[in-house]
């Protein structure tokens, strides 16, 4: 016996060593998510989760892997060597005793494994409710303007209290579960000792043993049965953390998206010659509904095409595609004349530059922002000189720190906000532009000398970029070598402005309603 308490000094000893791996393993895991996630995944996949879910995986789910390490499996491999010493002692000591306590361990391990399973499953629930309730809490905060306005405190409370009230249903389920396995627990435990004391007092009087031995004996069966008590309550808990884990255990498995895996080719030149040939495309979550129909575009090097349309037409869903975040489902863009599925995505999306409908900004510095996402040397002078191309400089320098201001989503208008993604476009110096109504929520003379600036980095046809310009107000667009009408997923019509305006359809249709509607 001596030895296996000797061995138990050891195994608290290297209890330290255990949380410390599990430390490292919780660091691991949120690296391993994070990044099979974020660098190996389809934007699609982004699409079919909610941002509470996703964080919650990253910390709560990591936590559960760690504490199973830290915790849950040096207690069991403690107590299952105390256990089994017991039992080899007990049964030296009497062998018809030992077994009636080996019985009633196994009644009890039966008992604790019904029980672990409920907890798996629960802790599975809880976990999903909890990423629920996050979601809601998230959205309420970010959106916190909104319910202001809208005076929706209470009902948003009311959204966020229906979770917790699962939760603490749950919760009352579960410790009625658990005082079940506690009762259990003691029913056998005191079992234990009267049989015991029945069997080992026949067997005083019988002369088998003696009452040394039998004390002895109701010592190790208490050792025996707690260590079981202990096994079984560790391994419930180790369920409870492989069910609230199963999730981020699939997410670490998910398979690399296609073009993470293919190399891809880089193009020697590229002169910005873009081709939709016969492009369809429905998204995954709703593949019934095709949004891009058999579109036909070119953009010469150099050239500025306009896609205009009502909400809806699929004018941005074209740029998703030529930023290769979602596949064509039938037809090819092709890009110098090679189909852009062949060509390496890192070095394709370092060549565009984009500029969304409402450009969001990072919790960092203005200059930071600024030069995001750029892989090549850059100075203060040449963000300076972005900035002030964007016509940012004004406001920044006015900033309290200037560039070095931090900024987030809410320290700056709208208008200034576009103005931060134009400069980290023309910072970019990027070969193919696409403006996705980038100046929409610029005055109109910031929005001419932007747009001025944006299209003509290089004066010939050779260093000119490509630019598509995604805009509702037509007013902007007049100037573009061609203008796309879109309809409902598809192309109805192209031409310069005077060309479309003659075919009297659906962009002479839209530049009239849009000058009635300035008179
Ligand atoms: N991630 C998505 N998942 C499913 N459907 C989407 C997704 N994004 C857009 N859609 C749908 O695709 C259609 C085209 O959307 P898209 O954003 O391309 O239109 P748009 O012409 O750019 O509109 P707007 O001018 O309002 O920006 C819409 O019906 C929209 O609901």
């Amino acid at each position: 016996m001596c030895y296996f308490r000797h061995l138990q000094v050891k195994i608290f000893g290297i209890r330290g060593c255990f949380f410390g791996i599990a430390n490292m393993i919780l660091v691991k895991r949120m690296r391993e998510t994070l990044y099979s996630t974020l660098l190996f995944q389809d934007i699609s996949f982004f699409d079919s989760q909610t941002v509470g879910d996703l964080t919650s995986r990253l910390g709560s789910d990591c936590q559960q892997v760690s504490r199973v390490i830290g915790n849950d499996l040096n207690m069991i491999f403690r107590n299952v060597l105390q256990g089994t010493g017991a039992l080899i002692y007990l049964l030296i000591l009497s062998w018809p005793l030992g077994l009636c306590t080996l019985v009633i361990c196994c009644i009890l391990a039966a008992v604790m494994f019904v029980y672990g399973m409920y907890q798996k499953k629960t802790a599975k629930l809880i976990q999903e409710i909890t990423a629920s309730a996050n979601e809601v809490a998230q959205e309420t905060y970010s959106l916190m303007r909104t319910v202001r306005v809208y005076g929706t405190e209470k009902q948003e409370f009311k959204r966020y209290n229906h979770w917790l009230q699962r939760l603490a249903d749950i919760s009352l389920r579960q410790s009625a579960a658990y005082g079940i396995w506690n009762w259990s627990f003691n029913t056998l435990y005191h079992a234990t000792q009267i049989i015991a004391v029945l069997v080992g007092g026949l067997s005083i009087l019988a002369g088998q043993i003696t009452a040394e031995q039998l004390t002895k004996f109701l010592l190790y069966s208490e050792w025996l049965i707690y260590a079981t008590w202990w096994v079984g309550d560790n391994l419930s808990s180790l369920m409870q953390s492989v069910g609230a884990s199963e999730k981020v255990f699939q997410m670490m498995d998910l398979k690399p998206s296609d073009q993470f895996i293919s190399k891809g080719t880089r193009l020697q030149r590229l002169t910005g010659h873009i081709e939709f040939v016969d492009v369809s495309f429905s998204y995954p979550s709703r593949d019934e509904v095709a949004v891009v129909q058999n579109v036909n575009i070119s953009v010469h090097p150099g050239e500025v095409v306009a896609i205009v349309g009502l909400s809806g037409s699929g004018k941005s869903t074209l740029v998703n595609l030529l930023l290769q975040l979602y596949e064509p489902t039938s037809g090819q863009i092709l890009l110098d004349g090679v189909p852009l599925k062949e060509l390496d995505v890192k070095w394709l999306r370092q060549r565009i530059g984009y500029v969304g409908q409402e450009p969001k900004l990072f919790r960092t510095d203005i200059s930071s922002n600024i030069k995001y996402g750029c892989d090549r040397n850059i100075s203060q002078e040449d963000i300076i000189s972005a900035a002030k191309q964007a016509y940012a400089h004004d406001f920044i320098t006015a900033l309290p720190n200037g560039y070095n201001t931090i900024v987030d989503d809410d320290l700056l208008s709208g208008g200034q906000k576009q103005r931060i993604a134009i400069a980290r476009a023309i910072l970019r110096d990027p070969r193919i532009l696409i403006l996705d109504e980038a100046t929409s929520a610029l005055d109109a003379e910031s929005e001419h000398n932007v747009k001025g600036v944006l299209r003509s980095i290089g004066n010939d046809s050779a260093t000119k970029r490509s630019v598509i310009v995604i805009a509702h107000r037509l007013s902007t667009i007049q100037a573009a070598d061609r203008i796309v009408a879109m309809d409902s997923g598809r192309v109805v019509e192209m031409g310069s402005h005077k060309e479309l305006l003659s075919k009297d359809g659906l962009y002479a249709r839209l530049t009239k309603r849009q000058n009635d509607a300035v008179l």
